[in-house]
Parts: C-alpha cells; sequence; structure tokens
C-alpha cells in the first residue's frame, strides 16, 4: 500500500492539532489523530480534553482535565508550533466545549484561514457515552462553535440530536430525505460545512424494509451492524457533503451537496473511523487541498485503514494505517445531491470514450486557423481548437463564422490526421466530425455526453483537483486534463495553482487508467519539473502563441520533452 512518493518527501510538513480526547486503549480520540496526521505526512500536536480509561469494549472512566490544563496547552502550543489545520473532537462537557469555542475565536482573529474541522463524538464504537455525567441527558450545545468552523462532521445518531431530535434516544432520519434535510439544517444552523457520515444507516434496507434507524443504531452498539455488513458487502455506505460559502473551487460547487458513496467493508474493526476521518480532513487540508478534495482523500483513507485493519483486543480493533490513498478503487463515487430531486441522475457512462494513446505530445490550444494550420503542417498530432463565446461578443464572430471555423478546423485536422479536439463547442464538434471534444467541468452537467459518446468522438475533461478529478473519472474520457499547475494569464482561475506536489499525487492515481496531459503556466523554463512528476503530456497556450515562431517553439518544446528525465 505505501505509495511510490510521500507527499512528505515532496512537500513540507505542516501542522495539524488535535484538540480531542484520550482513547487508552489507542484506536480511537487522540491516539487515533496522531497515527492519522503522521501517516498522511503532517507533524501532530494535542491538546487532551478528556482522559478516558477505555479499551475495544468499554468506556470505565471519563475524567476532563482542569480548565487550566487545557487553556495551556492551547496557549503553550500557538506561541511555537502554530497549526495549519485543526481537529476538534471530544469536549467532555459544556464548559469545555466554551472555552474552546472562546478560545477559537480568539485564534480566528490572528489566523482566519486556518481551517477548524469539529468532529461532534458524543458515544465511543462500543456504544458508551463519552462526555461526563452532564452530557447523558442533555447533548452538547455546538452553537459557540457557529462561524468559527469550517466544517462539521456527524453520524446519524450525532446529526439527529444536533437537529431534530435533541432527545437522545430518539433518531427519526430514517429515510435519505430526512437525513439530507438534517444535514442542511445544520450547515445554516453552524454556517458551515457538514460531512452527514451514513456509515451506520442503511438508506437501500431501510427504504425496501422499513427498518428504523434506532434499531439499526442499537444493533451497531451491540455490534451486531458490523456483522451485518460482513454479510453484505454490495452495500453501499452513503455520506452526504453539504459545502457552505467554501473557496478555491469552482463557484458552482462551493455550496453544493454531494453524495459520496463506497462499498461497505466488510469488517468489524472499525474503532476510531470517526476519529480517523475528521483527522484525515484536517491533515489533507492543512497540505492546502480545498475542502471537497480533503474530504474524498479522507474517506478514501479510511476506506483502505478499514479493508486492512486487524482485530486487536476483544472488541472492534483499529483502522490499518495505509499512508497517502493512492488507489482509484477506494475513492468514493460523486453524486450531485439536489434539494428537489430524490432520484439523483447517474451520471456513470455506460462505455468508455475514446482510447487514446497515452503520449499525446506536446498538445497545444490555439484560437485561430492560421496558427492551428501551422501547427498540423508541422507535424503537431494532437491539439485544440479554444475559441470562447466571449470572443464572439467582443469581436463580433458571428455564430455562422464560428462553425465555419470549425468546420475548416476539423478538416485540416483530418486532413493532417492530427487528433483535433474542440473546446467547449460540442453540438459543432458532433456536427461536423471532430476527433474530439474537450469540456470543462462546469460544462458536464450541461453536455450531452451520450450524444458525444455515440457520435464516436473522444472526450477530454479538465480537472482541478481530487474531487473534479473523480468526476471526471466517473465518466470514463479519453484524457483527463489536471491544471493548472503553475500561474496563468490565459484564463481566471477560481482555484489556485495546483503546483508540483499536487500534481505528483494526481498522476500517481490515475496514470494506469488514462492519458493525464498538465497544463497551465507551463514552458521551457519548468517543463522538466513537470515531467519529472511522472506526467507524459503538457498543453500549452502561451507558451506557443506568445512566441516569435510558434512552429521553433513546437520543435523546441517537443526536444525538451522528449529528452527530459
Ligand atoms: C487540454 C486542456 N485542458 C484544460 C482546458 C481548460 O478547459 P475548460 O476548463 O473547459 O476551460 P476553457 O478552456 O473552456 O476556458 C483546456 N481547454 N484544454
Ligand atoms: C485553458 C486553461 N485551463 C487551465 S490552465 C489554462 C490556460 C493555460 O494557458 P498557458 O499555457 O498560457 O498558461
Ligand atoms: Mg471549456
Amino acid at each position: 500500500m505505501t505509495p511510490a512518493k510521500h507527499i512528505s518527501q515532496v512537500a513540507p510538513k505542516p501542522i495539524v492539532w488535535t484538540i480531542a480526547g484520550s482513547d487508552s486503549g489507542g484506536g480511537a480520540g487522540i491516539q487515533a489523530d496522531l497515527a492519522t496526521i503522521k501517516d498522511l505526512g503532517g507533524h501532530g500536536c494535542s491538546v487532551i480534553t478528556t482522559l478516558t480509561a477505555q479499551s475495544s469494549v468499554a468506556v470505565d472512566l471519563v475524567e476532563p482535565v482542569s480548565d487550566a490544563m487545557l487553556l495551556t496547552q492551547l496557549s503553550t502550543l500557538l506561541a511555537d508550533l502554530p497549526p495549519q489545520a485543526i481537529k476538534i473532537g471530544l469536549l467532555a462537557n459544556q464548559q469545555q466545549l466554551h472555552l474552546v469555542a472562546d478560545w477559537l475565536a480568539g485564534f480566528k482573529t490572528q489566523f482566519p484561514l486556518v481551517p477548524v474541522i469539529l468532529d461532534p463524538v458524543m458515544v465511543a464504537s462500543c456504544g458508551d457515552e463519552l462526555g461526563d455525567k452532564s452530557t447523558a441527558s442533555r447533548p452538547l450545545d455546538f452553537t459557540p462553535f457557529k462561524g468559527l468552523i469550517s466544517l462539521i462532521t456527524p453520524n446519524v445518531q450525532e446529526l439527529a440530536r444536533l437537529t431534530v431530535a435533541k432527545d437522545i434516544q430518539a433518531s427519526p432520519l430514517h429515510t435519505k430525505a430526512a437525513f439530507a434535510a438534517a444535514a442542511m439544517q445544520l450547515s445554516v444552523q453552524l454556517a458551515c460545512s457538514v460531512l452527514a457520515k451514513g456509515g451506520d444507516i442503511d438508506f437501500a434496507a431501510q427504504a425496501s424494509t422499513g427498518i428504523n434507524t434506532t434499531d439499526i443504531l442499537s444493533d451497531h452498539k451491540s455490534g451486531i451492524t458490523s456483522h451485518r455488513i460482513a454479510t453484505d458487502n454490495q452495500r453501499l455506505a452513503e455520506d452526504l457533503l453539504i459545502c457552505h460559502q467554501v473557496t478555491g473551487c469552482s463557484p458552482l460547487d462551493a455550496n453544493g451537496g454531494f453524495w459520496l458513496s463506497s462499498a461497505r467493508i466488510n469488517t468489524r474493526h472499525n474503532h476510531g473511523s470517526g476519529c480517523t476521518l475528521s483527522s484525515a480532513i484536517a491533515s489533507v487540508l492543512a497540505f492546502g487541498f480545498v475542502l471537497q478534495d480533503a474530504v474524498v482523500v479522507a474517506k478514501a483513507y479510511v476506506n483502505q485503514g478499514l479493508t486492512y485493519a486487524e482485530g486487536i483486543g476483544k472488541g472492534p480493533g483499529p483502522l490499518a494505517r495505509t499512508a497517502w490513498p493512492h488507489s482509484l478503487t477506494a475513492f468514493p463515487h460523486v453524486t450531485a445531491y439536489s434539494q428537489n430531486s430524490l432520484s439523483e441522475s447517474s451520471d456513470l457512462q455506460c462505455c468508455a470514450f475514446k482510447r487514446l494513446d497515452p503520449d499525446l505530445g506536446i498538445y497545444p490550444v490555439v484560437d485561430n486557423l492560421l496558427l492551428l494550420e501551422q501547427l498540423l503542417a508541422a507535424g503537431v498530432r494532437t491539439v485544440q481548437l479554444r475559441i470562447k463565446s466571449n470572443a464572439l461578443k467582443s469581436n463580433a464572430l458571428a455564430s455562422d463564422e464560428l462553425e465555419a471555423q470549425i468546420q475548416t478546423a476539423i478538416a485540416l485536422g483530418k486532413h493532417y490526421d492530427a487528433q483535433l479536439f474542440i473546446n467547449d463547442h460540442w453540438q459543432l464538434a458532433i456536427k461536423h466530425g471532430a476527433f474530439g471534444v474537450h469540456l470543462g467541468q462546469e460544462d458536464l452537467a450541461v453536455t450531452d455526453l451520450n450524444a458525444i459518446h455515440a457520435a464516436g468522438l473522444a472526450l477530454g475533461i479538465s480537472s482541478h483537483g481530487y474531487f473534479e478529478l473523480l468526476r471526471a473519472h466517473q465518466h470514463a474520457p479519453s484524457y483527463i486534463a489536471l491544471g493548472h499547475i503553475f500561474p496563468t494569464t490565459t484564463k481566471q482561475m477560481p482555484s489556485a495553482p495546483q503546483g508540483l506536489c499536487k500534481l505528483t499525487h494526481y498522476v500517481e492515481l490515475l496514470k494506469a487508467h488514462y492519458p493525464l496531459v498538465a497544463i497551465g503556466g507551463i514552458g521551457p523554463s519548468n517543463l522538466a519539473q513537470v515531467k519529472a512528476t511522472g506526467v507524459r503530456n503538457i498543453a500549452v497556450v502561451r507558451a506557443i502563441t506568445e512566441t516569435i515562431d510558434p512552429v521553433m517553439a513546437l520543435a523546441e518544446l517537443t526536444r525538451a520533452w522528449e529528452s527530459s528525465l
């Protein structure tokens, strides 16, 4: 499972804090968090809120640390080891919660961009309550964290307590619709994103048998849920991510909702999976990934950990530590959640798009026929015509003129036997029989991909991070573009440049499955570094278009690319 190159070898080690309880059994709490943070390449610091005398089968004593100890851990760490991300887990009582929230309010004025992930832990996996006696009858009120946290990660029982059922025994979230409504409500209540974990509920079984959530949760307490999972690995574990004003991603996703589903994993050894998930999300965020990316990587990490978990002790054992996930099968399937529709449309392509040679050659992206023909005549094998719709408005390029240009470009591509991709204008590409179409993430929802497939065209899809590349993968395209790697002036980007470390990860994940194309700010000065990530293709705009002799520039880029290691 160990990846070829761990992120800690290519990126500086970020500091991640966990503010949580100690699990003397080593499977959950602070112990799981520190193991996770280290395994994902971070440096973990801990602020212990509570000591628990705990094993894999029981919680015998819970003892909060003193207020002075709690606050001094925070101030001592901040003076020397400021965090790039914080995970908050077990808080023993409402007073501790207030102390941490007040401290966090001060911290956030100094470090507004540091993400904080709150895992509202209430019950251990053996079924015992984890808070002190005061929380047994009255659940914690997390309102003081409103506006201070980026994400909260409740399971179905916690979600119910935090929203519809303050009564501890009741859990009315029987259906997907009720579960989703509660997640949306919590997002508004705390002004943060919500990852509602559906691992303890089987929506399909609920729908077909009418079993209610309480039954499933009480089964879980006695360990029977694990047995049920073990006998039925066809079932799905479905989590719902509700995004709240997420920055650094496509504006379409900033407030999006997404079901993240994975096959249920055949194990009873899931002790500490919630702690592992939330600290993994914090760790991935600390490396500078956006929230949606951090969530899918952390989900994959937990899936791997469950897959390879071994029993230690008589109860559910801890997750295995399997390092940064590099296997596509560990990642969840992503489906857009829409409030207005209960039957989310499946975006899975029935068949893959046209398969291409993994080496496309240097891939120029141009906006005019003159340059296109020059490059084709010079022997370019893969090329794109990218005429943006705003060119239609500003240059008064009429739509019939656009169609004529596309038609001519396609004819030229055929004449020179090249793989010519048309950007954006997929209907015209189909109409005139282009080799392929290139689409961005925003285009996917408004394009008839089946029509492109049926017409036999190749499809390239852009991506700007893990979440988007999973969405691209679900359409089985002919290639996936990874960008933007370096700053670019060619296009205004909502996301930050991905850089070489992230590119290395994406390549590791996808190289066995797709031809990959790195794009954005690539030219002679950084081409060797890009090649060193293992990516086999680069697409370029300015490195060709802004030169005096584009044909010479193409030849020079090709020579440099082929001679780089
Ligand atoms: C090879 C390649 N990669 C990425 C893009 C960008 O496509 P998209 O995200 O659709 O943005 P626009 O190019 O339409 O502005 C691309 N064109 N080609
Ligand atoms: C269209 C596009 N998509 C991602 S980066 C980019 C522009 C790349 O242009 P350049 O090679 O000039 O940086
Ligand atoms: Mg586009």
